[in-house]
């Protein structure tokens, strides 16, 4: 089938061998092999009913009282046995997904936070679009559909050897009249049953075929309109100063109107599918007794057996109907393995694009960070920056200063190794603590104590000490609300959240600093009282600063200045 074409079969096998060979793998399979021995159960008991049918409709054919109420005695043991089985396979299948999407979301998380993906993976804009949508939710529907269907697949190919040789055995020989003689068509249903099957799957994999990119696009325009919901959930109150509603309400317009569109679409193509899928199943009902009828007119079956032909005939019927029955989730299925595959391989490509790129960010024994030959480009390739040689001693102090624009940011960028554009070598001391605090810094979601002590715990910290820390960092006001949740990012000013990163450098006490522009939002006294107290408390950190501002040179030896066309100057 065309649904299953190779490339599909290729990136199904990589998403799911992940937790197959996994540690989990022999209580997965343990647990999958009592789902598949529940599963052949129920198509046995599904045996023995259809038995059950020849003796119930014999007995009611031949007025025969007593046998009847035989019949549905007996066929009570068989009905709840075949209840727990359902249950029992329900609910270990259910048991089975929650683990197996637990440990691929781990590992998906896992991935995505590794070696910065998240960030890399926007700044190398091919690929991946709502890596969180991903995680969150298609992780989720790789797991259920791929046992939902592979599981339904098993099934269906039981009942159809199991009923296939009922059928075959019940259905007798049909003679047909042929020109002046007779031709003999042994077990005639079973072959009515395969064709009336292999026309309804052909049909179904023709009207369903464009479901997949419908299904795939649905999922991504959905994700694009949530994503811009939660932009302005972020953003609230810059929209709301800017009055920006009109033009927020467009892209929301915008983005809403591609979700319904093609949402109308999937409907229109599901409905022709369910035109016909229901019509075939209609249809199903009565066509095997019209094949079997004219046996029972000539007495060679009883109501029973005609009973148990028509049975059989819809078993196997619906086991050979397997894909039009499930072809909506194949399809949905599909999209979702070709999103999870997208994601992998865009990780994957970063990874590659960032061992081979050519700033080469490397751990030496020698206590200064030496810069050599650096040359740090745009994106699309033009220089920013052109052979940068620095040397950084344990506690020196360098500024970085430049017009807007020369690229301040972006060197610091590359010093933390985020950004790959260029050439050239940056050697850092091996095991040293380096800390970098951005312009605006990042308040987790959490308490303001998580906030001050981010990233990590830099071991326990005496509520003594961070009183202390908070009062020299003029963040007093805040002490009470130390464990308070809340959205900090939201609530407290950018003069306040620059003293947080401050506080946060004492905490750390990293032997190396980098400050972008960390104090921007504060007036000069405060400016000044926070660098004073870096100095006091962290002499032995080395301090670089980008920054606009005069008074910042009374805090740093060295400058560094950007003078724009790659072009660079240092005075120590
Ligand atoms: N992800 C990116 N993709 C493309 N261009 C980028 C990207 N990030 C930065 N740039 C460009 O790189 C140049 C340098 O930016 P950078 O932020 O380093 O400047 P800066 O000197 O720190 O400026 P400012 O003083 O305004 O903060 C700018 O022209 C900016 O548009």
């Amino acid at each position: 089938m065309e649904i299953l074409h190779k490339r599909f079969s290729r990136d199904l096998w990589r998403l799911t061998r992940l937790y197959w060979k996994s540690e989990e793998k022999w209580r997965a399979l343990a647990l999958l092999a009592v789902i598949v021995a529940l599963n052949l159960g129920s198509v046995y008991m599904l045996v023995l009913i259809n038995k059950w049918y020849n003796t119930f409709y014999n007995a009611l054919q031949n007025f025969d009282a007593a046998g009847t109420w035989a019949a549905l005695r007996d066929f009570a043991p068989l009905a709840a046995i075949y209840i727990i089985i359902a249950v029992y396979a329900f609910y270990l299948q259910q048991i089975l997904q929650v683990r197996w999407r637990r440990w691929l979301t781990e590992r998906y998380l896992g991935d995505w936070l590794t070696n910065r993906n998240y960030y890399r993976m926007q700044l190398w804009k091919t690929g991946t679009d709502n890596p969180d949508q991903r995680i969150s939710e298609d992780v989720g529907l790789f797991v259920s559909l791929t046992m939902g269907l592979s599981l339904g697949l098993l099934k269906a190919s039981v009942t159809l050897v199991s009923f296939a040789g009922i059928l075959w055995a019940l259905s007798g020989t049909l003679n047909l009249p042929l020109g002046n003689g007779q031709i003999a068509i042994p077990g005639y249903m079973l072959w009515v049953a395969i064709c009336y099957a292999a026309v309804g799957t052909w049909l179904t994999a023709r009207i369903g075929r464009p479901l997949i990119n419908l299904n795939f696009n649905q999922q991504r325009y959905e994700a694009d309109f949530r994503f811009s919901l939660i932009r302005l959930r972020e953003n609230s109150e810059s929209v709301a100063l800017y009055g920006g509603e009109a033009e927020e309400r467009n892209l929301f317009r915008g983005r809403f109107a591609r979700v319904i569109e093609n949402f109308l679409e999937l409907v229109r193509r599901r409905k022709i599918l369910v035109w016909f899928t229901s019509g075939y199943a209609q249809i199903a009902i009565i066509f095997p007794t019209l094949m079997a009828a004219p046996r029972y007119f000539a007495k060679e079956i009883q109501l029973g057996g005609l009973m148990q032909i028509t049975e059989a005939f819809g078993r196997v019927q619906d086991a050979l109907s397997y894909f039009v029955d499930a072809y909506p989730q194949l399809a949905e299925w599909r999209a979702v393995v070709n999103r999870l595959s997208g994601f992998t391989d865009h990780m994957q490509a970063v990874m590659v694009m960032d061992r081979e790129k050519d700033i080469r960010l490397t751990g030496h024994s020698a206590p200064e960070i030496i810069v050599t030959s650096l040359d740090i480009d745009l994106p699309g390739g033009e220089n920013l920056l052109s052979s940068l040689e620095l040397k950084l001693a344990p506690a020196a102090t360098l500024l970085i200063a430049g017009p807007s624009g020369s690229g301040k940011s972006t060197l610091l960028r590359t010093l933390a190794g985020l950004w790959p554009f260029g050439k050239g070598t940056i050697s850092v001391p091996r095991g040293q603590k380096v800390l970098f605090i951005p312009q605006k810094p990042y308040l987790p979601l959490g308490s303001l104590r998580q906030a001050l002590m981010y990233p990590g715990t830099p071991g326990r910290v005496s509520d003594g000490v961070m009183r202390e820390i908070m009062e020299l960092c003029r963040i007093s006001e805040l002490i009470d609300h130390l464990d308070t949740t809340a959205d900090w990012s939201h609530i407290l000013s950018l003069g306040e959240q620059q003293r947080i990163a401050f506080a946060r450098a004492l905490l750390h006490q990293p032997e190396w600093l980098f400050l972008d522009e960390a104090t921007s939002a504060l007036d000069e006294p405060t400016e000044k009282a926070l660098y004073q107290l870096l100095q006091d408390k962290l002499p032995r950190t080395a301090i670089v600063s980008v920054g606009h501002r005069n008074t910042l040179n009374a805090f740093h030896r060295g400058k560094l200045t950007l003078t724009g066309n790659g072009q660079w100057n240092i005075l120590y």
